[in-house]
């Protein structure tokens, strides 16, 4: 049966197409997607990331068994607030636009940006809703399996490639075996940095490498290394992964609600089993604008500012656009009560 044009057949197709053709801009509503696609974020955007990239062409994918693995890929999703599959839409599309940076302008091989899109697609595959740490605490069989040490993101990535296994979804057919080793240690690289334990040595490694780099004549960063490589991708994807400050401001602020859902739902469980609860996970203590600056000064921005740094000038809006976010949140702080300033 033939494939419909966006990959899913919607009775909005124009309007899912009108949205589509803004894949490679920053503040796509993925929201909007979401409802247009019938609950189809993340194949009808990997999708058309993978069309507009020419992905299918390069490396002889067939249409089907992209959309086979796509459509299992997303239902392998969870249908929890925050860490589903329309983040995982997100990460992938922002993902996209951050390849598309002119100081990175054909630094990258065909094969590191097909592993970069998938790795982006699949990077929280079937996340459970609460975090490492809580597994850990509650001695949960993903802890048990992956030893304590990055426990979700061993476990998306064990999904992404088991799914791979049936041939209607084997993407990657076609790839040389030496293709398949480099993508596969791509992909899992990427996946397991954006452990957020990891965020303090990235952004170090990251910071050390600004100060250190050369580009070629008409500003093109120069990596030599595959640790090069990797690294500036592996910083890439955490970037992806914590852009919803840096995005519109509407769009930023229903991000916001979904994590706080999810965090509340860890608080009340750990509550309930008799466990202290997580920072930021009660709702009785609630000081949601309070801690999005906090995430913002001390991890987002830090990031943000290091990454366009690295790619002067091609992130400066965005990193314009998390100030003011930031300013926002600042400015909805209840004003400090005049008691305690004496
Ligand atoms: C839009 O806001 C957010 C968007 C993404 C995230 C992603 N968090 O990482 C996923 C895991 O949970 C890892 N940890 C993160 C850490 C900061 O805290 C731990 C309890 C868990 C957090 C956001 O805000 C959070 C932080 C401050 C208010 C809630
Ligand atoms: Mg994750
Ligand atoms: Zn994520």
């Amino acid at each position: 049966s033939p494939i419909p044009e966006l990959g899913v057949d919607t009775p909005n197709s124009e309007e899912l197409r009108v949205l589509l053709n803004h894949i490679n801009d920053w503040g796509l509503d993925t929201f909007r997607i979401e409802d247009l696609s019938g609950q189809r974020p993340l194949t009808v955007i990997t999708y058309r990331i993978f069309q507009e990239r020419s992905l299918l062409r390069t490396y002889n994918i067939e249409p089907h068994t992209l959309i086979s693995y796509l459509l299992t890929l997303e239902d392998h999703y969870q249908s929890v607030p925050y860490h589903n599959k329309a983040h995982g839409a997100d990460v992938c599309q922002s993902m996209h636009v951050l390849l598309n940076a002119s100081a990175l302008d054909g630094v990258f091989t065909e094969l590191e940006i097909m592993s970069a899109i998938f790795a982006s697609a699949v990077h929280d595959v079937d996340h459970p809703g609460v975090t490492n740490q809580f597994l850990i605490n509650t001695r949960s069989d993903l802890a048990l399996m992956y030893n304590d040490e990055s426990v979700l993101e061993n476990h998306h990535l064990a999904v992404a490639f088991k799914l791979l296994q049936a041939d209607e979804r084997n993407i990657f057919s076609h790839l040389t075996a030496k293709q398949i080793k480099t993508l596969r240690k791509m992909v899992i690289d990427m996946v397991l940095a954006t452990d957020m334990s990891k965020h303090m040595q990235l952004l170090a490694d990251l910071k050390t490498m600004v100060e250190s780099k050369k580009v070629t004549g008409n500003n093109i960063i120069m990596l030599e290394s595959y640790d090069d490589r990797i690294q500036v991708l592996q910083n890439m994807i955490h970037c992806a992964d914590l852009s919803n400050p840096t995005k519109p401001l509407d769009i930023y602020i229903k991000w916001t609600d979904r994590i706080m859902e999810e965090f509340w739902r860890q608080g009340d469980k750990e509550r309930d089993l008799g466990l202290e609860v997580s920072p930021m996970c009660d709702k009785r203590v609630a000081s949601v604008e309070k801690h999005q600056v906090g995430f913002i000064e001390f991890i987002v921005h830090p990031l943000w500012e290091t990454w366009a740094d690295l790619v002067y000038p091609d992130a400066s809006a965005i990193l314009e656009t998390l100030e003011q976010n930031r300013d926002w949140y600042q400015s909805r702080l209840s004003p400090p009560s005049s008691s305690s300033t004496t």
